[in-house]
């Protein structure tokens, strides 16, 4: 036998095969092939209405793919696989207005896990949110609210990072910012959907582009 036999490719982080949804029959977005593997970001393009969200909600296990399948790590994506692996950042970012910026890492720490090594006091320093540790969430501004979000990211240990137009609400340092954690991210291995019109995702977050075409007028 040949010493440089070799065992088979790894499978994809996330594997989308023959993916569509449908509203009330009417098809919203597929059937969709793409795959996305440790180390890269895939830029999900398209415009107004063409079903951006609706994907990386089917693709967060909230709304059942109407066809095809989705593969994590070469299995299908159960419940439990898609909350071991995916986080996702929504339009509704999930804070607790009643809660501090410290509390609401916590709870979210509670409820998906913490990477090691990782530090709420530091993830809160370093999407500018130092100082505003005690603030309640609900005297956050937007923008606050969306650092916050991207403090939780950097604290969860799920791999693969599902971002619905993370760059909304932030000023030209936090879209700086987003392109440098999902930078920072993908060096660690971790893997990134991105949903954005597209100015403002840098070479470093879209590693392929996913045009997804409105289906209807
Ligand atoms: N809860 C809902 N009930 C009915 N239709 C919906 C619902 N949510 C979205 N849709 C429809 O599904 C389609 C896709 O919406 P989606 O929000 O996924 O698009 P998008 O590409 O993210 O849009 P945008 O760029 O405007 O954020 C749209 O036609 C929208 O009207």
């Amino acid at each position: 036998m040949s010493p440089l036999a070799t065992s088979a490719p790894a499978a994809a982080l996330l594997r989308a095969e023959g993916l569509g949804f449908d509203r009330n029959d009417e098809p919203i977005f597929g059937p969709l092939d793409f795959h996305v593997e440790a180390g890269e970001a895939v830029l999900i393009h398209g415009s107004n209405g063409s079903g951006k969200t609706t994907l990386l909600r089917v693709l967060a296990g909230l709304l059942p793919a109407t066809r095809g399948r989705i593969l994590i790590e070469g299995e299908p994506a159960t419940v439990e696989r898609i909350a071991g692996t995916c986080t996702l950042l929504g339009h509704l970012l999930g804070h607790k207005g009643e809660l501090t910026a410290v509390e609401n890492l916590e709870f979210a720490c509670g409820l998906f896990g913490q990477r090691p090594g990782s530090d709420i006091d530091a993830a809160l320093a370093t999407v500018g949110l130092a100082g505003f540790e005690d603030a309640l969430a609900r005297q956050f501004s937007a923008g606050q609210r969306k650092r916050l979000a991207l403090a939780r990211l950097l604290l969860v240990p799920a791999p693969l990072w599902l971002l619905d137009e993370p760059y909304a609400n932030l000023d030209l340092p936090g879209i700086e910012l987003v392109n440098r954690l999902i930078g920072l991210h993908l060096a660690r291995g971790g893997a990134a959907l991105v949903t954005s019109h597209g100015a403002y995702a840098t070479g470093a977050v879209r590693t392929r582009t996913l045009e997804l075409e409105a289906v209807r007028a």
